[in-house]
C-alpha cells in the first residue's frame, strides 16, 4: 500500500501525486460511457500504472456510478480512491457510502467561489457559499479522514474571497486543496501566479496539498498544471489520453512525460510507471470509443515514427537527433515474434503481453478466435491487425447484442441487401433489409432486428494496415434523445466492420440509458 504520507496528507516535497479522473470526468465527454466491468478493467491498469489516487466516479449520479464505485473501491488495494460529492449531505452520504469498502479513501466535494458561477448557476450570495464550503468539508471530514476541496472554476474566482474559502476549507478538515480551471481559461503565467499567491496568502496553506485540475479548451491543460507545480502545487488531476468533458482535461501521458524528460528544469518525481503508458492509452482508446489522433503527443500513431530521409538519416546515425525520449519508456515495443496462421495459443499471448494487453480468458479465447480467422485470410498479420482484434473482443465482452453473421448483394445494380443475423440476449434474429448501398441496407437490418430511435451522426471508415488485405477500423457515433455514444468495430470485411461498429455503440447506449435511471436516493 502506499503510504498515507504519499496520497492523504502534506506531499514529500518533489513528489507530485497523480490523481487520475478518467473514470469521472474523461467519462464526461461527450460521447463517452463505460461499464462497470469496463471501469473495473481501467482501474486495474491505473492501480498497476502506479496512480496515486484514482477518482472513480460521482456516486450520487446514477446507481451505475454508484456501483462502479464501490467496486474499484472494493478491489484496488495500491492506490486511493476517491468520489465526487456536491456540497450537500446526500452527495456526501452517497460518496461514503460507495467509498467506505476502500482500503484508502476520498471524498472530493466542491463548490464554485466565481462570481458568474455564485450568481447563475448556484443563485447563492458568497457568504452563503462560504458557509456551505465550512458545512461539506466538515460533514465529509466526520466520514472520512482524507478530504478534498475544490472551488469550482477558481481560476475566475476573486483572490479575496479564494483565499478565504480555501483558509476555512482547510480549517474545516481538507487536506488537499484543487484548484480547478474548469472552463480552460487560465494561461501559464497567471497560474504560477494563482498558485504562488495562494502560497503566500493562505496562513494554513502547509497543512493541505495543493492540487490543480486544468482543462483544455486553449490546449494549455498541460502547461498549466506543469506551472502550477512549479509553484508549489504537488498533486495534478488528470486523465489518459486527455479525454474529458468539451476539450478534456490534463493528458497524463504528457504531463508525466514531461517531468520525466525534462527532469533538468523540472525535478518533481511521479511514482509511474511511464511502460504502462501505451497500453493504459489503447485500453482507454478501446474501452471509450475515441481513437487516439496520429499526431498526439506520446501516444500518436505517429509519435515515434520518422519519414523524412533527413530525420531517418539521423536516426539511423544515432536516435536521440529527433528522440527526446525512447518508446521503450512509454511501454511501445519493437515488435520480436511475427504472427502468421501457424502461430498457437502460447504464442498469441506472449504477443499480446508484447503490446501491453492483460486480457481475462473469455477475452483471450475470443481474440485468439478470431486471430485465426483473419490469419487464414490475410498473409501478414501486423501488430496494428492484433491491437484491432483484441480492441474489438474486448469491448465486445458481456454485450447485449452481438453479431452473427450476414451476407450482403452490392454493386452497380442495385438494389443493393443485406442479409443480416444478430443474437439478441442470447437469441438469434435474422432480417433482410434493402439501402442506399450494402452499409445503408446492413443498418436496416439492424433497424429491423433492434428497434430504436438512435440516429447515426458520424461513419468512418480507417484502414488499420496498407494493402487490399488490411482489415477495416469503422467508428459510428449515434445520438438519442441528446444522448451521444461512439461504436468501434474492426474486421477484415468493411461492411462487417460497420456492422459490429453499429451494434457495438446500440450496447453502449443501452449502458448510458441505465446510468441514466434515476439514481436510488440516500437517506437524509
Ligand atoms: C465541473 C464538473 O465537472 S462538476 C461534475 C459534473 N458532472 C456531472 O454533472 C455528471 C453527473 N451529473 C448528474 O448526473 C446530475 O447533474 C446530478 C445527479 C448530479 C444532479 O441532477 P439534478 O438533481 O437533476 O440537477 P441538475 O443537474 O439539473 O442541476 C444541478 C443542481 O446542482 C446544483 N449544484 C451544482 N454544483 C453544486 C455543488 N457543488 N454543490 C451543491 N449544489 C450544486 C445546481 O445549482 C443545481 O441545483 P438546482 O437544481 O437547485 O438548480
Ligand atoms: C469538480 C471539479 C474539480 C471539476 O471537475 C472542474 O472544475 O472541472
Amino acid at each position: 500500500m502506499t503510504s498515507d504520507k504519499q496520497t492523504a496528507g502534506v506531499a514529500a516535497e518533489n513528489h507530485v501525486k497523480i490523481f487520475d479522473t478518467t473514470l469521472r470526468d474523461g467519462e464526461q465527454s461527450p460521447g463517452c460511457s463505460m461499464n462497470l466491468e469496463e471501469k473495473i478493467q481501467v482501474a486495474e491498469m491505473l492501480e498497476a500504472m502506479g496512480v496515486d489516487i484514482i477518482e472513480a466516479g460521482f456516486p450520487i449520479a446514477s446507481n451505475g456510478d454508484f456501483e462502479a464505485v464501490r467496486e474499484v473501491a472494493a478491489r484496488v488495494k495500491n492506490s486511493r480512491v476517491a468520489g465526487l460529492a456536491r456540497a450537500t449531505q446526500k452527495d456526501i452520504d452517497r460518496a461514503w457510502e460507495a467509498l467506505k469498502g476502500a482500503e484508502a479513501a476520498r471524498i472530493h466535494t466542491f463548490l464554485s467561489t466565481s462570481p458568474l458561477h455564485m450568481k447563475f448557476k448556484l443563485q447563492m450570495e458568497p457568504e452563503a457559499v462560504h458557509q456551505a464550503v465550512i458545512d461539506s468539508v466538515s460533514y465529509a471530514r466526520k466520514l472520512c479522514e482524507d478530504v478534498e476541496w475544490s472551488p469550482e472554476d477558481g481560476t475566475r474566482t476573486e483572490h479575496d474571497f479564494l483565499c478565504r474559502c480555501v483558509e476555512s476549507a482547510i480549517k474545516a478538515g481538507a487536506r488537499t486543496i484543487n484548484i480547478p480551471d474548469t472552463v480552460g481559461y487560465t494561461v501559464p503565467e497567471e497560474f504560477h501566479a494563482l498558485i504562488a499567491m495562494l502560497m503566500n496568502r493562505v496562513p494554513n496553506i502547509d497543512q493541505a496539498t495543493i492540487s490543480v485540475h486544468c482543462h483544455n479548451d486553449l490546449g494549455l491543460a498541460v502547461a498549466n498544471s506543469l506551472a502550477a507545480v512549479r509553484a508549489g502545487a504537488r498533486q495534478i488531476e488528470c486523465t489518459i489520453n486527455g479525454i474529458g468533458e468539451r476539450a478534456g482535461n490534463c493528458a497524463m501521458e504528457e504531463v508525466v512525460m514531461a517531468l520525466r524528460t525534462r527532469h533538468d528544469v523540472l525535478p518533481y518525481d511521479t511514482r509511474i510507471d511511464t511502460r504502462k503508458i501505451t497500453p493504459a492509452s489503447r485500453l482507454v482508446s478501446t474501452i471509450t470509443g475515441f481513437s487516439v489522433q496520429p499526431n498526439k503527443a506520446i501516444v500518436g500513431a505517429n509519435a515515434f515514427a520518422h519519414e523524412s530521409g533527413i530525420h531517418q538519416d539521423g536516426m539511423l546515425k544515432n536516435a536521440q537527433t529527433y528522440e527526446i525520449m525512447t518508446p521503450e519508456s512509454v511501454g511501445l515495443t519493437r515488435s520480436t515474434l511475427v504472427m502468421g496462421k501457424h502461430s498457437g495459443r502460447h504464442a498469441f499471448k506472449s504477443k499480446l503481453e508484447e503490446l501491453g494487453f492483460r486480457l481475462s480468458d473469455n477475452q483471450l479465447q475470443d481474440a485468439f478466435v478470431r486471430f485465426k480467422e483473419l490469419a487464414d485470410r490475410k498473409k501478414d498479420v501486423f501488430d496494428e491487425d492484433i491491437v484491432a482484434l483484441v480492441d474489438d473482443a474486448v469491448v465486445r465482452h458481456n454485450d447485449h447484442i452481438r453479431f452473427v453473421e450476414m451476407s450482403v448483394v452490392c454493386g452497380s445494380k442495385g438494389p443493393q441487401s443485406a442479409e443480416l443475423t444478430l443474437e439478441v440476449e442470447g437469441q438469434r434474429k435474422t432480417a433482410r433489409a434493402e439501402g442506399n448501398g450494402p452499409v445503408d441496407a446492413a443498418f436496416e437490418a439492424i433497424r429491423a432486428i433492434v428497434p430504436h430511435e438512435a440516429k447515426l451522426m458520424l461513419y468512418q471508415v480507417h484502414a488499420v494496415t496498407g494493402g487490399t488485405d488490411a482489415q477495416a477500423e469503422v467508428t459510428v457515433r449515434l445520438e438519442e434523445q441528446g444522448k451521444t455514444v461512439n461504436g468501434q468495430g474492426a474486421d477484415h470485411d468493411t461492411i462487417v466492420a460497420s456492422v459490429r461498429a453499429y451494434v457495438n455503440g446500440l450496447n453502449r447506449m443501452m449502458v448510458k440509458r441505465e446510468k441514466t435511471a434515476p439514481p436510488v436516493q440516500a437517506a437524509e
